[in-house]
């Protein structure tokens, strides 16, 4: 038997839970203190004072851009992100009742049947077809929710951030800078989180030596999954299964006789609470109060007092940020392809620290299945 298949004491790490499989420089995600740095900057710090643009530049390149630098990252982030027509006609002649996760995946992989490039594996070709890519996925979230209302996508306007842009597109109108904020702000918390499924899918896939466009795809599909950055969309259909503040405690309580998962709550990594989830809870109450309707911030609160104590599991990134993106007049099924928008910068960040030191990511099975045995041809069985 081979080393694989041999009923060898192994000790398996379901999960891979707890596995270093890799050195990296990008972020500190520590479990215990609940504390998350990006190349060393405390996320507080980022969350309070910097942009996404900063902090795309800071994940790729390791350090913080000064003025000038800066500039020239914003340069093709603006100029880039509008469509090659062939992306926006797939868009506009798929079908638009599927997931937008699905629709994400799909165009962000004809967007790499167009690039010449798309083979070029040199961390500097991967370099460029990163910045396009992160300037290009917001325009592609925001033509598909406007194909889905049956309206005209918008293009992107030159010199504005991703924030501004993206609520443009989204929206029509001139975002108010309140919107742009809070865009932004969502941006930021979610660009990087270590060795998390979708990254980690990223970096498997880039460590064959693939092409880059295979690695984000491969990404965005596993973001999209309930148990990773679907919760978002699943903690709003959630709230509004509940739909008041007095109906949370019994459906609190019914979940937990019925042992049911609570989406939004536990992490992988985190035994404390998520450095990210206060920011997006004090937004959350700022514009519930805003718009004269806490209903959404009280339900969340309500529901984060019961499940936290009683399963001893503190809420997540996801949690606040789906009563946050109600707030900012979002569809729920768009939530996770903004969480895309914003992880791309952390995807390419890893797949570049992955090529630049690459070894294939091929861990071994337990093998528990059938001892060696006699083919019986199918006459015969
Ligand atoms: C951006 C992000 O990806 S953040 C995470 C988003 N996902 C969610 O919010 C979905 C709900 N949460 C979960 O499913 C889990 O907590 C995960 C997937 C995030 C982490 O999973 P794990 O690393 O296995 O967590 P952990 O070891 O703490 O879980 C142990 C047990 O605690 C319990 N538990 C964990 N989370 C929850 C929860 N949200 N509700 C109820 N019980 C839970 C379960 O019994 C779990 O065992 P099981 O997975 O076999 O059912
Ligand atoms: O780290 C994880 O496992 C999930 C998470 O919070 C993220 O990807 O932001």
């Amino acid at each position: 038997m081979s080393a694989e298949a041999g009923k060898d004491q192994a000790v398996v790490a379901k999960g891979l839970k707890g596995i270093m499989a890799a050195d990296s420089s990008i972020c500190l995600v520590d479990g215990q203190q609940g504390k998350l740095l990006y190349r060393g900057y405390n996320i507080d710090d980022l969350a309070e004072k910097s942009s996404y643009e900063e902090v795309a530049y800071l994940l790729m390149k390791g350090e913080l851009p000064d003025a000038v630098q800066l500039d020239k990252f914003d340069d093709p982030l603006s100029k880039d992100a509008k469509l090659l027509p062939e992306v926006m006609a797939f868009l506009k002649n798929s079908p638009l009742d599927v997931p937008p996760m699905s629709l994400l995946r799909s165009a962000t992989s004809v967007a790499g049947l167009y690039d010449p490039t798309a083979e070029d594996n040199s961390v500097d070709g991967a370099y460029s077809k990163a910045i396009r890519l992160i300037a290009k996925l917001p325009t592609m979230v925001a033509a598909i929710h406007r194909l889905r209302e049956g309206k005209e996508p918008i293009d992107p306007v030159a010199d504005k951030s991703v924030a501004w842009n993206f609520v443009h597109m989204l929206k029509g109108d001139e975002p108010t800078g309140d919107e742009v904020k809070a865009a932004d702000l969502i941006l930021i918390l979610h660009a990087e989180h270590g060795f998390n499924a979708s990254t980690f899918s990223s970096r498997v896939t880039i460590a064959t030596l693939t092409d880059f466009y295979s690695a984000i795809t491969a990404a965005i599909g596993t973001l999209k999954g309930k148990l990773h950055g679907g919760a978002n969309t699943a903690v709003l259909e959630t709230l509004m299964d509940i739909g008041s503040v007095e109906a949370v405690e019994p459906y609190v309580e019914k979940g937990l006789a019925a042992k049911e998962k609570f989406m939004g709550f536990g992490h992988a990594v985190y035994q404390v609470e998520d450095p990210r989830a206060k920011h997006l809870k004090a937004l959350s109450k700022r514009l519930g109060e805003e718009q004269g309707n806490t209903k959404w911030y009280d339900m969340s609160v309500k529901m984060e007092e019961l499940v936290t104590p009683a399963i001893k599991k503190n809420c997540n990134v996801d949690f606040y940020s789906a009563s946050v993106q109600h707030y900012l007049g979002i569809p729920k099924d768009l939530f996770t392809c903004i969480f895309a928008m914003s992880r791309i910068a952390g995807w390419s960040a890893h797949v570049l620290e992955q090529l630049s030191d690459n070894k294939i990511i091929r861990p071994k099975a337990h093998y528990v299945g059938a001892e060696e045995r006699k083919y019986v041809s199918i006459g015969e069985r």
